[in-house]
């Protein structure tokens, strides 16, 4: 078993550590290699994403990502931008599902930006599509006209792009509660059409499994209203993009929030995935040792169980997890006090 490590920038390497930590805790014989991605990668070879790193990332049974992002390189063309990396690692390695489950830590619910009663409830799995909508379509700047600059993108969805992921999402929602909401905005939107159309056809394979509809702007306002309503939605690139950030202050902090990036490629042990917390490097915070580690110790858990084939190990850390915050180690993200390393530390002291 192998995975590739690739941390990033800012509080990428930070919280990245602190998952490698978690896993050679539990001494699992996984092989594990190293490589500069993003803004990092840019300025020690020229490019986000070097073809090393993605030949790596290809070779492996999975993928722990820490975050990319570089205030230094906003300047920069588009296509060499860090950003560009994760974007490029999950067209080129085709992660079309994007899982982020959010849920309440037992003995959180006072610390989400909800009422406790409301947030308390909380237990629902985003189904992210990830490999289109307006983020590949073609993009541009021109100038109109009348001599005016103009910026545009192109958002679209194929009918097979839509289909995979629909049913991505009505597998999850069987594993759960049988209940999926699809997330678009057909009101106004042909994207958003299509993807509706295609997601009831696909719905009729799936009888078991109770569909309803429910537009982003609407699911935006539910979410904070009662969020205890939603089980598994499945939704686009750039929907599904915003809704979890706004999940996670649901939860508490995006902090703490997981996720899975998954394709149709088996290994041996599972399938293949890149795992990666939802945050980005958060410049702000980079270098000071305040980063909450606890989204990307729990991504290391959804690469164990998704991946790996060690489901054991990853409830094991994920138990870890939640006594940690169930005992009141909270980084400053949370109210508390708890910096990087100290969250670490104590995760480990649970395992
Ligand atoms: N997948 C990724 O690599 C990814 C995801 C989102 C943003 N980004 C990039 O990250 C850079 C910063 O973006 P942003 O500020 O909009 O989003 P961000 O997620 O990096 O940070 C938003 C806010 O949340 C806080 N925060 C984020 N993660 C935290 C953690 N683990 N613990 C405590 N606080 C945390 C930050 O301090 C900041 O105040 C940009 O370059 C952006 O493009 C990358
Ligand atoms: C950094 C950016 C390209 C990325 C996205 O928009 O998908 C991030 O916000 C995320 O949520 O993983
Ligand atoms: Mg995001």
């Amino acid at each position: 078993m192998k995975i590739a490590v690739l941390p990033g920038d800012g509080i990428g390497p930070e919280v990245t550590r602190e998952a490698l930590r978690v896993l050679d805790a539990l001494d699992l014989g996984i092989e594990r290699e190293e490589a500069l991605v993003g803004g990092a990668a840019y300025h020690a070879t020229g490019h986000p994403l070097p073809p090393a790193t993605l030949a790596l990332a290809e070779a492996s049974d999975g993928v722990l990502f820490g975050a990319v992002g570089d205030p230094a390189c906003d300047a920069l063309e588009r296509h060499l931008r860090p950003e560009q990396a994760i974007l490029g690692l999950r067209k080129a390695l085709t992660l079309f599902a994007n899982l982020r489950p959010a849920k309440v830590f037992a003995g959180l619910e006072s610390h989400s930006a909800l009422r406790p009663e409301v947030a308390g409830a909380i237990d629902l799995l985003i189904v992210r599509e990830l490999n289109g909508d307006v983020y590949f379509g073609e993009k541009g700047f021109r100038t109109t006209a009348s001599g005016e600059r103009e910026g545009w993108d192109m958002m679209s969805y194929n009918e097979s792009e839509v289909r995979r992921i629909a049913h991505a999402g009505f597998r999850a929602a069987q594993g759960r509660s049988k209940r999926l909401c699809s997330v678009d905005k057909a009101n106004v939107l042909e994207t958003s059409q299509l993807w509706r159309d295609v997601v009831i056809e696909v719905a009729r394979e799936y009888p078991d499994v109770a569909l309803e509809h429910m537009y982003v702007d609407n699911a935006a306002m539910q979410l904070v209203k009662s969020p205890g309503q939603f089980d598994v939605v499945v939704t686009g690139n750039l929907f599904g993009d915003i809704l979890s950030d706004l999940a996670s202050m649901c939860v508490g902090s995006i902090g703490l929030l997981a996720s899975a990036s998954l394709g149709a490629r088996q290994t041996a042990h599972g399938t293949f995935g890149l795992y990666e917390p939802i945050h980005g490097s958060a410049p702000d915070i980079a270098g000071k040792g305040l980063a909450n580690p606890m989204a990307t110790i729990l991504s290391a858990a959804m690469l164990l169980r998704h991946s790996l084939g060690l489901a054991d190990a990853a409830d094991r850390i994920e138990a870890a997890v939640a006594r940690t915050l169930a005992d009141g180690v909270l980084g400053r993200d949370l109210g508390g006090s708890a910096g990087t390393t100290e969250i670490g530390d104590a995760v480990l002291a649970r395992l």
